[in-house]
């Protein structure tokens, strides 16, 4: 029998003040030779997770091009699928392997645009995406291992659910502020600190004026 989800680990840049992107949406904060590392990784997962705002803000690729090795299975939640025609996501879907998952409230138009591509579409959820059922229809699909690379609202729902296994940050040096930058944890946030997950560090790697911070759950 299939597990009930992959491994899952999270992955971000973050400033030191924890934010993932300033209030204008400027987001890349690794250096050359963290993205060399963020693409080595990429290259040993299965799949790569993202928000759609992730999608609408950075048009990503989500490949290996810093490094040798193979390109992972892109997942996107999309709730009602409302990513762009033109987004490099979908302009490329035809040589890079990619779902959309969305829930069942997608009009029939989005659903017709994403079926003009060659992706695969999974619906699950009501309103928003169903983290857990996804995960699951993925595990089935023997994917194993799934590097989430945010942003802050789905990187909650990962920590919130309890649906993650590891994390690796990298302290970027810089300092954002702001009360609207999207910090790496986004989302309603817990009340308590006892609720927060408990985290061993399992190793740090310093870069030059990056640090990278490995933690896995306890
Ligand atoms: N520095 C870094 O390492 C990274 C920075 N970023 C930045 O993060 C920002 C985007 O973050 P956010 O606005 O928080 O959006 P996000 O990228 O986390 O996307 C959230 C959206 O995903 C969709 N979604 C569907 N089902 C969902 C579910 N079950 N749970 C959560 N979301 C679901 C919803 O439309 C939701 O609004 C961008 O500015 C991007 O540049 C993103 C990734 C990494
Ligand atoms: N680890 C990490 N460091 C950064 O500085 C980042 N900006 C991100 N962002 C994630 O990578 C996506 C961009 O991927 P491509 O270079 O287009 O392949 C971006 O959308 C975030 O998901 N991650």
């Amino acid at each position: 029998m299939e597990k009930s989800k992959p491994y899952v680990i999270l992955s971000a840049a973050t400033s030191i003040d924890g934010k993932i992107a300033t209030s204008t949406g400027f987001s890349n904060l690794s250096s050359k030779q963290d993205s060399i590392r963020l693409h080595k990784l990429r290259s040993k997962v299965d799949a790569i997770l993202v928000g759609k705002n992730t999608v609408l803000r950075d048009n990503p690729m989500l490949t290996v091009r810093h490094t040798k090795g193979k390109n992972p299975i892109r997942i996107i939640l999309d709730s009602e699928g409302t990513i762009s025609k033109t987004s490099k996501i979908l302009q490329t879907s035809k040589k890079i392997p990619t779902i959309i998952a969305v829930s069942k409230i997608i009009s029939k138009t989005n659903l017709n645009k994403l079926h003009q591509f060659p992706v695969e579409v999974i619906i699950t959820g009501k309103k928003s995406v169903n983290i857990k059922s996804l995960l699951k229809k993925l595990s089935d699909k023997k994917i194993k291992t799934i590097l989430v690379e945010g942003g802050g609202t789905v990187n909650w729902e990962f920590v919130k659910n309890n649906l993650f296994d590891e994390l690796i940050i990298t302290i970027s040096p810089f300092l954002i502020g702001g009360n609207d930058a999207i910090s790496f944890i986004q989302g309603k946030g817990f009340e308590k600190i006892s609720k927060s997950p408990n985290l061993r560090l399992k190793s740090t790697k310093r870069l030059k004026n990056h640090l990278v911070l490995n933690y896995e759950k306890v």
